[in-house]
């Protein structure tokens, strides 16, 4: 999300609530929102490189991540048109969650992953990426698969519990343990297992913080 020339990013597992929480403040204050460019994942050029990398992450991965770090750079350099900017996700979490999973889980060649550590090293060292104050909506992984049942995207139907699980811990010890990654800002928790009138509730009162984020 940015507050006042600053960014605050949305984190949080698959189908955890980010671009329903993105939406309720778009529609409720005057914040540029930015989803995850998740329609290009599933078609470049009439390729669906998500599908592809849920098929065959061994073959695939790094054809996705390398077009995730793409379109998820060409959403932090875009042309700010509000005081205050969310944004779903970001480059560090591309690399930090899904390319670190894919790499540990033994899915993509040390290869594909040196080279796309390149990548983000170079980007992060030469860019700057301006970020204020990360939003990390904490669910469950169960949450999470019941989710993503309900929303049923095509590419995402192979998706087992094990895999969020997965993901879920590499964002805890990102986000929470603090045990593994640079952080590049601070972090506001919010729990988001509640139902959606709950997290209206807890929006509201996060709200303030979130606008504010450049003074958190
Ligand atoms: N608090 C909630 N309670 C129940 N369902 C929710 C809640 N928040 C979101 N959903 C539903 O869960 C699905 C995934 O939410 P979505 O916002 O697309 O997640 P994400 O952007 O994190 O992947 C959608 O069908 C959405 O309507
Ligand atoms: N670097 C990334 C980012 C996202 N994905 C996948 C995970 C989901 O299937 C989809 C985005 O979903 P959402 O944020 O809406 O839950 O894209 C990935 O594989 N790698």
């Amino acid at each position: 999300i940015m507050a006042i020339g600053g960014f605050s990013l949305q984190k949080g597992n698959i189908a955890s609530g980010k671009t329903t929480c993105l939406e309720y403040f778009s529609k409720t204050s005057n914040i540029e929102v930015l989803t995850e460019p998740v329609s290009k994942w599933r078609n470049v050029r009439g390729h669906n490189p998500l599908g592809l990398m849920y098929q065959d992450p061994a073959r695939w991965g790094i054809t996705l991540q390398t077009y995730v770090q793409l379109t998820m750079l060409d959403r932090h350099l875009s042309t700010i048109s509000a005081p205050v900017r969310m944004m779903e996700r970001s480059i560090y979490s591309a690399k930090y969650i899904f390319v670190e999973n894919l790499y540990r889980s033994g899915k993509m060649p040390e290869v594909d992953f040196a080279v796309l550590s390149e990548w983000f090293e170079w980007i992060t060292q030469n860019i700057t990426i301006p970020v204020d104050l990360i939003v990390y909506l904490q669910t469950s992984p169960q949450t999470c698969l019941e989710r993503l049942k309900v929303r049923c995207r095509e590419e995402e139907k192979v998706i087992p519990l094990e895999y969020l699980e997965v993901v879920h811990q590499l964002y805890e010890d990102w986000l929470i343990k603090k045990t593994s990654f640079h952080i590049p800002a601070p972090v506001l928790v919010i729990s988001a297992d509640d139902d959606m009138q709950k997290m209206l509730h807890q929006y509201e009162e996060n709200r303030e913080k979130i606008i504010a984020a450049r003074n958190v």
